[in-house]
């Protein structure tokens, strides 16, 4: 309220409180006015507050929509981390499935189920069916005698460092599958049988100079292996594998320590 209008209002109403113009006939009209004004007034403050409160609301509704839409958002956001980790470790533990699948827990060589996977997508590819290649069965010699002299868990170990030197040994496009036992089944790629049999007996001389050390234990291996050329159109897992396997038998009789061609 500016100055004037609080001066003129005090004037009027020091006025009517006059005892002097309590007679006079224009007090009431003057009265009437005043608690007019009055009325008009606390109306007037009324409409501002309902006004103001009104916009207040309006602020804080806005705010506590805004305050939603973060939560919702930060819950989204946690909601799409849960289900990143969720995935995550559903990819890890797919991968970790296949891998038990088609490995061997002990060596860590892919095992029987993968390499006869490998065989058998390569007889349908006429690209690999082109390039051809040797199968070769090596077996420890007398492996059992490592177990009843050093025990099970020093023959498990063993068995791990044989592994290894067959595997460092072998070309990066062979394979080779721990087949069971001390048994191990390599496919060599792209490889004729005689190719295939310098190779083995790279490998069967590097595994009997090489000391194997597990522990306390120093001890060298000899090994036996048997070795077939696939022919086109030839069963892989059956027909090469098993003449392979006849090859093995023939090495074994004839003494050990020696590698044998299948008879074609
Ligand atoms: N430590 C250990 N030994 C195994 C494992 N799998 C097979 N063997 C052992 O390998 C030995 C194989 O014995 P045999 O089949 O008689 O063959 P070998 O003693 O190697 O004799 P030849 O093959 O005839 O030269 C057995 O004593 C099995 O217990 C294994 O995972 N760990």
């Amino acid at each position: 309220m500016t100055r004037e209008k609080t001066e003129l209002l005090t004037w009027v109403e020091s006025l009517l409180a006059d005892p002097t113009y309590a007679q006079d006939p224009l007090r009431e009209a003057l009265e009437r006015l005043y608690l007019h004004h009055l009325e008009e007034k606390a109306s007037l403050e009324r409409m501002v507050s309902i006004s103001d409160n009104f916009q207040r609301y309006a602020r804080e509704d806005q705010l506590s929509v805004r305050q939603r839409y973060d939560k919702a958002l930060q819950r989204q956001e946690k909601l799409s981390r849960i289900s990143d980790g969720f995935q995550q470790l559903m990819r890890e533990h797919n991968i970790a499935l296949k891998e038990d699948s088609t490995h061997d827990p002990l060596t860590g060589l892919p095992n029987r189920r993968m390499i006869g996977e490998r065989l058998e997508r390569d007889s349908k590819d006429a690209s690999q069916r082109a390039q051809g290649y040797t199968l070769a069965m090596l077996d420890i010699d007398h492996f059992k005698q490592i177990n009843d002299r050093h025990g099970h868990e020093i023959g498990d170990q063993v068995l791990v460092a044989i592994a290894q030197i067959i595997q460092q040994e072998l070309r990066e496009y062979d394979l080779c599958a721990r087949w069971g036992g001390e048994e191990f089944l390599l496919l060599l790629a792209n490889t004729r049988l005689e190719e295939g049999r310098t190779i083995v007996n790279r490998l069967r001389q590097r595994l009997s100079k090489a000391p194997i050390t597990v522990g306390d234990v120093t001890l060298s291996v000899t090994a036996s292996a048997g070795l077939s050329e696939h022919h086109v159109g030839e069963d892989p897992l059956h027909e090469t594998l098993l003449r392979a396997d006849q090859a093995l038998l023939r090495a074994k009789r004839g003494g050990r320590d020696r590698s044998c061609t299948s008879i074609p």
